[in-house]
């Protein structure tokens, strides 16, 4: 059993790893969370003894914990290629869609040996590739190369990867969107760089601008920082805005003008809830402005965790990586190389995600109204929270044009931000961890993604199915009254 982290009986103790694990803070798997699972426990060996009956989670974007079914034609496909004896079977006809069958032996023909247990090309499995570059291709209607594709165990590793890649020293800066998911702050403090914040501003729906990224930038730059890359996400997460299209152009040309390579977060491009937006890719957007390769250097991250299919347990996804050398190519190929391959279950997945069953496949039908039903669910479950939301006094919550996150910002009472200070919490750590006590509401601390100072923010998922939607904003409504109340100056 471990013992306790004081313990200097150990010959490694936290004072003699390497500082930057030790920096590094993940916040969507923190304290919060660690306190949601003592309450699991404690329900599951005494029923009754919390004024709730089950945890509710609303604290991470993982889909399928929470009920979501997956996607039956990926599915079947992933079954068949990783027991291809099954596919000669004459039952199988009858249980599995003749698409399925027919996608599961061209992918199976595409892998060295036909085994998913075999490791693959450190890039991916060249076929898979060639499909996604292919569904890159249709989605933006510019050409993809499939040498451009890493495929990766989702987008963690790839933004690990590009990190690796551009950090020297605490010298190279990055620059991150605040609010941003901390995967960003967590990477970059493990890589030993420096996190260049610049603020997307709440008050215009966290819109982007592009003069906060440019005053930000010139202040790293008086500090000695050599800023190397700027990170967008869209749609984005916690802040579930969706960019436009003319916002994108001023940041694709400010990054050329700069020099700052594009890490473009798309892996919620399928997560877009509102008629009046809609997802571009970074690279279309370039390409639309007539910038090809030489001119700026453009990196994007698509998952098979987000969009409608939810597979975060499968670990797919890749990075298109392009405008780099072929000197550096090879680095990055280097890099992948060491850890040999990524998963082939991943990988298919990735290429499924990339090419849907079209029109006139026999799965289409189903495929598209599963899709489509997790869609519009979804957006009802984020209209719902949202109103909800802001109906609480002192709350104000952005639209979730997209993402899988609701972001509120509360206004806490000053003898609640004094009470908070007392036991040494964030105020809105101290709110969150009174909301799990009181009701098993399980949402996550605004300064686990960084905001304003001095304003405080909760993210709350919109994935819970849509039957526990009611008891979510009742308990939710409950808990903020009462506490409002208790506190109120
Ligand atoms: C914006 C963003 N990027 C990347 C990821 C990483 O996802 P995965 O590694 O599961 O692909 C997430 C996960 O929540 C995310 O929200």
């Amino acid at each position: 059993m471990a013992s306790s982290s004081s313990d200097s009986s150990f010959p490694v103790t936290a004072s003699n790893i390497n500082p930057k694990v030790v920096k590094c803070e993940y916040a969507v798997r923190g304290e919060i969370v660690t306190l949601a699972q003592k309450l699991q426990e404690s329900l599951n060996a005494n029923p009754g003894s919390h004024p709730f009956d089950e945890i509710l989670y609303c604290n991470i974007g993982n889909p399928q914990s929470l009920g979501q079914k997956p996607i039956t034609f990926f599915r079947e496909v992933l079954a068949l290629s990783d027991h291809p004896d099954i596919l000669d079977r004459a039952e199988t006809q009858g249980l599995f869609s003749a698409d399925s069958i027919k996608r599961a032996q061209t992918i199976l023909s595409q892998i060295p040996g036909r085994a998913t247990g075999a490791y693959s090309h450190s890039q991916g499995v060249k076929g898979l590739r060639d499909a996604i570059a292919a569904g890159i291709e249709a989605r933006d209607g510019f050409p993809a190369d499939p040498n451009d594709i890493f495929l990766t165990d989702g987008a963690s590793p790839a933004v690990h990867t590009m990190m690796q890649l551009l950090i020297r020293s605490e010298n190279d800066g990055i620059l991150c969107p605040i609010p941003q998911y901390p995967l960003y702050s967590a990477s970059i403090a493990l890589h030993g760089g420096t996190l260049v914040p610049y603020y997307l501003d709440e008050a215009s729906g966290w819109g982007l601008e592009v003069s906060e990224v440019k005053k930000q930038l010139e202040d790293a730059k008086s500090k000695g920082i050599s800023v190397r890359a700027l990170v967008v996400i869209n749609p984005g997460n916690p802040t579930g805005q969706v960019l436009s299209e003319e916002n994108q152009r001023e940041i694709v040309k400010f990054c050329k003008q700069e020099g700052l390579v594009l890490l473009a977060d798309e892996v919620y491009q399928e997560n877009v809830y509102v008629p009046e937006k809609k997802f571009h890719s970074f690279k279309k957007v370039a390409r639309s402005l007539g910038y090809g390769e030489s001119d700026i250097t453009l990196v994007s991250f698509q998952s098979v965790s987000k969009g409608y299919h939810g597979e975060c347990g499968k670990r797919g996804g890749y990075m298109e990586v392009t405008g780099f050398s072929a000197e550096v190519r090879e680095q990055v190929y280097k890099l992948a190389s060491v850890n040999l391959c990524s998963n082939i279950s991943g990988q298919i997945l990735s290429s499924l995600v990339m090419s849907p069953p079209k029109v006139g496949d026999e799965s289409y039908e189903l495929y598209k109204a599963e899709r489509d039903a997790i869609l519009s669910s979804l957006t009802r479950r984020a209209k719902t929270l949202e109103d909800a939301l802001n109906k609480l006094e002192g709350v104000s919550c952005n639209k979730a044009e997209g993402a899988m996150y609701l972001f509120p910002r509360i206004r806490l009472p000053e003898k609640a931000i004094k009470a908070a200070e007392a036991v040494n919490k964030a105020p809105d750590a101290f709110y969150c961890a009174r909301l799990l006590n009181a009701t098993g509401v399980v949402v996550v601390p605004g300064s686990g993604f960084g905001q304003v100072p001095g304003t405080w923010h909760f993210r709350c998922t919109i994935l819970p199915q849509e039957d526990k939607i009611p008891a979510i904003v009742s308990r939710l409504t409950a808990f903020h009254e009462k506490f409002i109340d208790e506190f109120r100056d």
